[in-house]
């Protein structure tokens, strides 16, 4: 069912007139990835409407848990993150997101483990699934539909929503995601409420209409930092912990997608280490040595340079919890501003929107998620049919 084009194949440097092609964009698009990207915002919507019928509020029951563990792994394990984050550094309870089989060697009865698998058949998740059903942990199912998770979550009791697997994981994050933030919802950790997943789900529908592969370069904010990012080493640095989310987002479909190299992280932690990547070769060394009357168009081929991204969390509500004050964020991301355009490393800006921790985390994934698609895209690349996950698969024999 979910079928893109094997094999390796490709062009080193990137194809820029492709993107203002329309029909070619579809071409090299054969599993539609830009399509299931624009459906975030539908996704948003179904799986609300999925969790409200599944009977999450006998997570309730047993009252407020000692710590909630979600388990998956790849964009599944990313909701836990998403989970983490949305619930704030106030929450009462750890959310744990782990990412191995089985569950941690602590929890038991009074903990909740949201099992988590787009395919519903990681041996991460089911591992964890069954793991917390004997440790006789509250357990709370979340994939596809008629698979090895719904019959664990049955065996166990446990509420169990149906995902309907229409595209890869990757392209499916905010179908998982949101019955996660539900489940956590109905246990009394997360304010999401009803108005910001409408709003979070038009804000995705508004930047998957400004991604459009008919909207062109110039206006097409997604094409626009693709572009920037080719031949590129992508560092993408989050101004906050929630930022920092998208920022990792990003770089699982840069490197999936795209297959680009990527370095991500939060802006705060790199600025005591990594930041350092800004003097290396691949930083101020490589734009010092360039020739600056050299026409940009025409690289001399030898200067692979870095390109950061920073993500930008600035649109904070005065009740929302936050774990720095907003202006330590902002002085943090100015200066890391700074740093770059004095050493002639260039930089692009995504600058959260919304009210919502929800609605501006969906306006940091937006743009990049197209992004990837696109600069895949402009390398000839199937963004769909990934072989090294594939043959990782066959090799590995899960
Ligand atoms: O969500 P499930 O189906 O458990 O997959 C978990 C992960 O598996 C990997 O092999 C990749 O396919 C990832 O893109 C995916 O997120």
């Amino acid at each position: 069912m979910i079928d893109g084009t094997a094999g390796v194949s490709g062009r080193r440097d990137a194809d820029e007139a492709l993107l203002d092609n329309p029909a070619a964009l579809a071409e090299a698009d054969p599993g539609d990835m830009l399509r299931h990207t624009a459906s975030a915002g539908a996704q948003v919507r179904e799986s609300a409407a999925l969790a409200a019928e599944a009977n999450l509020s006998v997570l309730a029951d047993d009252g407020r848990p000692r710590a909630v563990v979600i388990a998956g792994i790849g964009t599944a394990g990313r909701t836990g993150d998403v989970l983490a984050t949305v619930a704030g550094p106030r929450c009462p309870v750890p959310v744990i997101a782990h990412r191995s089989a089985g569950v941690p060697g602590w929890v038991g009865a009074a903990d909740v483990v949201i099992a988590v698998s787009a395919s519903g058949r990681s041996p991460e998740a089911l591992g964890a699934a069954e793991a917390a059903h004997r440790r006789g942990a509250r357990l709370v199912a979340v994939g596809a539909p008629d698979s090895r998770l719904q019959s664990i979550a049955e065996q166990a009791r446990a509420p169990f929503i149906p995902v309907p697997r229409r595209a890869p994981a990757r392209a499916s994050l905010w179908a998982l995601t949101v019955p996660v933030l539900l489940a956590a919802r109905s246990l009394g950790l997360v304010k999401v409420n009803e108005a910001d997943l409408a709003e979070t789900a038009a804000r995705l529908d508004a930047d998957a209409d400004r991604c459009r592969s008919n909207a062109e370069s110039f206006v097409n904010p997604a094409k626009s930092l693709a572009l920037g990012l080719a031949g590129s080493i992508p560092i993408v640095w989050g101004s906050s912990p929630l930022a920092t989310v998208a920022a990792r987002r990003f770089g699982d479909t840069l490197s999936a997608n795209a297959r680009y190299p990527v370095v991500t992280g939060a802006l705060g932690e790199a600025g005591r280490g990594r930041v350092g990547l800004l003097d290396g070769v691949f930083g101020g060394l490589a734009e010092g040595e360039r020739d600056i009357f050299a026409d940009p168009a025409e690289d001399d081929g030898d200067g692979t340079r870095l390109r950061l991204v920073l993500l930008r969390d600035g649109g904070l509500n005065a009740d929302d919890d936050t774990d720095e004050p907003l202006a330590v964020e902002e002085r943090r991301a100015d200066a890391v501003q700074t740093l770059a355009e004095r050493r002639g490393v260039r930089c692009d800006v995504v600058t959260a929107e919304g009210g919502s921790a929800l609605e501006r985390l969906a306006s940091l994934i937006a743009v990049p998620d197209f992004a990837s698609i696109y600069l895949a895209l402009a390398h000839g690349l199937d963004p769909m049919a990934v072989p090294a996950i594939t043959e990782m698969k066959e090799l590995s024999n899960q």
